[in-house]
């Protein structure tokens, strides 16, 4: 069954075409990520999907039944964003029921499904709490609390950890991925973090000014990316990308190669003088600026003892390498 099925999507605002022919699919129980930079137009799909916006053309079916024309209340679908959007005068299992009340649920299955959400979101402690009692994170698990009440066909997330610090982050990224699986509901996630991509995809869509670069798993993308957009958008730190210092390369290609996949050896086709360290702990990124004045960063597992100003030797496995044309597209 599929949960979603868009067929030429296109919307402008006035004379801003925003989105360009988007076809997409979304499997029952599929976790797919948007991810791009700012501006190529993901939340606008999103709430083209959601209703919150018309499509200018194209066909949206939820389900497998066509909703343009039905409302964003009635498509079966729930959304959480960015900012919670929760109401500070009500406490947190009012929040959640708001909706379900609304709706005309019986007062014993708003009961009922709240607190089934309370419990598996692990808020029973912060029920009867308001808003501004509770940190961020707990927040934004109530805003979550809301949609899942709602038991929708399509839970819709626009940057929903954005808000969130680092830490807070990665904690909430776990409960999401957890709730996936014991929900197995469709997800559809808008992001800008490509961590949050690779880690909660099951499938991931890269657009790029309004149209779809590519659609494929997180290890798909990584290891097969169509272009160099593609290459410099997933991974991280992101793919190097050289020219000039590369023996042999034919004018006008570009070589990638990722930091994780750069070696340091006695001699290697590559060289150039540390221009900054990194120690994260576990693992060591360098800079390394080449004599043809490209810098690349490499990624050394454990504790590397380079310094600025060492020189340094490259070395790479063939099979690692991607190539680009003039056009950034990549050449098998
Ligand atoms: N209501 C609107 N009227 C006019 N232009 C709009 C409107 N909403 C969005 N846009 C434009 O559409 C483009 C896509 O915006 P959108 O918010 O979808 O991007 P995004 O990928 O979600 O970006 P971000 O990651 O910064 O949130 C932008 O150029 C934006 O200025």
């Amino acid at each position: 069954m599929t949960a979603l099925k868009l067929e030429g999507i296109n919307k402008s605002f006035g004379p801003v075409h925003v989105l360009k022919d988007i076809n997409l699919t979304v499997e029952e129980g599929e976790f797919v990520v948007f991810v791009g930079p700012s501006g190529c137009g993901k939340s606008t799909l999103l709430r083209v999907i959601a209703g919150l916006e018309d499509a200018s053309c194209g066909t949206i079916a939820i389900g497998g039944d066509v909703v343009n024309a039905i409302p964003p209340a009635k498509r079966g679908i729930a959304m959480v964003f960015q900012s919670y959007a929760l109401y500070p005068h009500l406490s947190v299992k009012d929040n959640m029921g708001l909706g379900l009340k609304q709706e005309g649920q019986p007062k014993s299955v708003v009961q009922e499904r709240v607190s089934k959400a309370i419990t598996m979101l692990d808020l029973d402690d912060y029920a009867d709490r308001k808003p501004a009692a509770l940190s961020g994170g707990q927040r934004q698990r109530v805003a979550i609390g809301r949609a899942i009440v709602r038991d929708p066909k399509l839970f819709l997330f626009d940057e929903p950890l954005s808000n969130l610090d680092a830490a807070l982050r990665m904690n909430t990224r776990v409960e999401i991925a957890e709730l996936h699986r014991t929900l197995s509901a469709s997800m559809i996630y808008v992001t800008h973090d490509q961590i949050e991509a690779m880690t909660l995809a099951d499938k991931i869509v890269v657009l790029r000014d309004g149209r779809i670069e590519q659609i494929g798993s997180p290890m798909e993308l990584y290891n097969n990316p169509a272009n160099r957009f593609v290459a410099s958008f997933l991974g991280s730190p992101s793919m190097n990308f050289l020219a000039r210092s590369v023996p042999d390369l034919p004018p006008g290609q570009t070589m990638g190669i990722r930091p994780e996949h750069l070696r340091l050896s006695d001699t290697g086709p590559i060289s150039g003088s540390v221009t900054h360290v990194e120690r994260l702990g576990g693992d060591t990124n360098l800079l390394v600026r080449t004599p043809q004045d490209e810098t690349l960063t490499v990624r050394v597992f454990g504790q590397d003892p380079s310094e600025v100003g060492d020189v340094v030797h490259l070395t790479f496995a063939p099979q690692q390498v991607f190539h680009f044309n003039e056009a950034q597209e990549r050449i098998f």
